[in-house]
């Protein structure tokens, strides 16, 4: 049965039969919004019906948001739409990690003034890049929109539609400059890249035509991963996967909700997420979300990417494959 919920001005449609949905999360979702400004660059791994991404794109924020769970991801769209926010809303319905590997995969061609970086280039097992550079270019000159089925045969837009879209825009849209954050993982000193949107409340007043134009290879201010089970099992996917040669500003904030029971620490969660990360984790905070069991509570891990889980695990093998 079709629901209607409104949650701090958004309102969410959904079916209980189909898709996960917990109002107990209400607060959780609005504190972790509070930390995003205008203009940042959201990526939920795990978005549901769009808890986090719808009012975060009311805020002003760019979202990419994922589910591996169709009816989920047509609801995030339904809501995205409902809220008219659908215009600062990507959605797909891919695997977390294919999800953000795919999000972060630099084009062939990243926007025509810098077609030469890497146009033409060959994967490692010689397979030509699926977005062709004729592609790329054809959307720069003509600003033409491609539409590209994702690999569910669904309409939610794919990773190669989502770079058409990001190159039509590359050339009349200014670069986005460094962020920086306080320790919360808030972003500060964002005024130069947002003026109009800076500031504004929830739903008010977002100008809905504003251009989605995010190149996720180049910054993400934040990712969340509310999937408390298993998340940080899911931080292997970020090893080797940012270009510190295409980045642009700080590294991102990774929320990654967990449970921890009462026979565990904070310690221990640290060191699963470090193993997967395969990097040292600095000033990690827990943030302690609600109580799920007598001995079992959900946390809000959250901590900057390590720079040293960026190190591109294949520019460090030598000839024979070896690291
Ligand atoms: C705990 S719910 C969180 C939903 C939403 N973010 C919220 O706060 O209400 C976890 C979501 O992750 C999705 N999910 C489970 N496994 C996944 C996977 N491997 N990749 C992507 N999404 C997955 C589920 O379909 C579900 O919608």
């Amino acid at each position: 049965m079709v629901t209607e919920v409104k949650q701090y001005g958004a309102t969410f449609k959904l079916d209980y039969g189909l898709v996960y949905w917990n109002s107990r999360l209400e607060h959780e979702h609005l504190r972790l919004i509070s930390k995003f400004k205008g203009g940042d660059i959201i990526c939920d791994m795990f978005a549901g019906i769009g808890p986090f991404a719808i009012p975060a794109a009311q805020k002003g924020c760019q979202v990419y948001a994922n589910d591996l769970n169709p009816d989920s991801v047509r609801y995030l769209k339904i809501n995205a739409d409902v809220n008219k926010v659908a215009n600062l809303v990507r959605a797909y319905n891919l695997d977390a990690r294919k999800f953000i590997s795919s999000l972060m995969e630099v084009p062939s061609s990243d926007g025509c003034p810098e077609s030469h970086i890497a146009i033409g280039k060959t994967s490692e097992k010689g397979e030509v890049h699926p977005y062709s550079q004729e592609k790329l270019e054809a959307s720069c000159l003509t600003g033409t929109k491609q539409h590209i089925p994702d690999e569910t045969g669904t309409d939610f837009e794919s990773n190669a539609q989502l770079r058409a879209k990001v190159v039509t825009n590359s050339a009349t849209v200014k670069r986005r400059p460094e962020s920086s954050f306080d320790e919360n993982g808030t972003t500060i000193d964002d005024s130069h890249h947002v003026p109009e949107r800076k500031k504004r409340g929830l739903n008010k007043h977002i100008n809905c035509s504003q251009p989605f134009n995010a190149k996720p290879w180049e910054h993400i201010d934040h990712v969340i991963m509310n999937l408390p089970a298993s998340a940080v099992q899911f931080l292997d996917a970020f090893r080797g996967l940012i270009k510190r040669k295409y980045w642009k500003g700080s590294l991102p904030w990774i929320h990654c909700y967990c449970f921890i029971r009462s026979s565990e620490t904070e310690d221990l969660i640290i060191s699963v997420a470090e193993t997967a990360l395969g990097a040292r984790i600095q000033d990690p905070t827990f943030y302690r979300v609600r109580d799920v069991a007598p001995n079992k509570a959900m946390f809000c891990l959250s901590f900057r990417l390590p720079e040293e889980a960026c190190i591109d695990i294949e520019m460090c093998k030598n000839d024979q494959g070896r690291i």
